[in-house]
């Protein structure tokens, strides 16, 4: 096969026809409203979420059988119907007008692949998987992990000489929040007591320094009192300059 050639599409005010209105069209539709193309989708029956989306005046609804002439005036086309011939017959369309023609229902008929997509900030990620949606998806879970669990140079810039408190959440690594997982692994010295969620500590460089205060020879009321004069030591007048508490 031969190679795939990505691009950014930039479809603000520009038209974008969708046929079908089931479960692949409701996943499609609201990232096409996103990039703020003018969503024209054309299929019988419509799902209640892009019902919603027609009452909310996002989209316009043509309740009826695709028709060649909707392509007309279309930059894309994203098939996502149920049979096979009416899917054929809008390939057909599109190529006449040299539309990019979408078919989630037959890769090789298609001239466009849908990619699985994450994006952090102004970055996009757009991964194909040669045809195989599994693994686009797998990949771009992975990516998406190391980008929330990486902080733009920016983001670590500003974080020099400051102290921040981390909320572990109910105890299971996974319900920390994105930015206190971002601090967390951002940071030179973790103060944590036996309430910080284990596995996250372990996920940690082994040039961090980890102060467990569970084990410091205080007593209770005398313990805050110790762990504020450490983060003050460890953090912004410190040789250390962050710090996250993992209480
Ligand atoms: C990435 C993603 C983007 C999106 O849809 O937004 C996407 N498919 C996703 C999911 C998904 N697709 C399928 C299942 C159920 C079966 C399963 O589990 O395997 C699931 C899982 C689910 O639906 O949960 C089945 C399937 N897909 C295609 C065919 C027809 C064929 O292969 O010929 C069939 C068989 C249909 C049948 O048998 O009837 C075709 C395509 N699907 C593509 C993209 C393009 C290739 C991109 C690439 O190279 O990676 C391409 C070629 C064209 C296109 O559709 O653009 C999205 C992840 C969404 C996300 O999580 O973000
Ligand atoms: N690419 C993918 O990610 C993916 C994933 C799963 C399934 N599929 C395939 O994609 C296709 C669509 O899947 P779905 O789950 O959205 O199906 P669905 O049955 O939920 O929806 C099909 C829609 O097409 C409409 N429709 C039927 N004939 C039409 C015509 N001539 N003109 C306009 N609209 C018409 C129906 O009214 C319905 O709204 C199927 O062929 C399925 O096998 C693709």
């Amino acid at each position: 096969m031969s190679q795939l050639y990505p691009l950014g599409l930039r479809l603000a005010g520009l038209r974008v026809v969708v046929v079908g209105g089931g479960a692949i069209a409701t996943r499609r539709v609201p990232s096409l409203l996103a990039s703020e193309a003018v969503v024209v989708l054309v299929s019988p029956e419509i799902t209640p979420a892009l019902q919603g989306l027609v009452e909310a005046g996002r989209l316009e609804w043509i309740q009826r059988r695709f028709e060649p002439a909707d392509l007309d005036g279309a930059w894309l086309v994203q098939v996502a119907v149920d049979d096979s011939t009416a899917a054929q017959q809008v390939s057909a369309a599109a190529a006449e007008r040299r539309v990019f023609c979408v078919r989630a229902d037959d890769r090789d008929a298609a001239t466009a692949w849908t990619p699985a997509v994450t994006r952090q900030g102004a970055v996009t990620v757009a991964v194909l998987g040669g045809g195989s949606p599994r693994l686009s998806m797998a990949v771009r879970d992975r990516i998406a992990e190391l980008l929330a669990g990486s902080a733009a140079p920016a983001d670590l810039a500003e974080l020099r000489g400051t102290v921040a408190l981390v909320g572990g959440g109910p105890g299971d690594p996974a319900l920390i929040t994105v930015k206190g997982r971002l601090l967390v692994n951002a940071a030179d010295v973790v103060v944590a007591d036996r309430l910080a969620p284990g596995l996250l500590l372990d996920e940690l460089a082994p040039t961090v320094e980890v102060i467990d205060v569970a084990k410091l020879p205080y007593g209770p009321a005398a313990l805050q009192e110790h762990i504020n004069e450490i983060l003050i030591d460890r953090g912004p007048g410190g040789q250390v300059r962050r710090a996250a508490q993992g209480r």
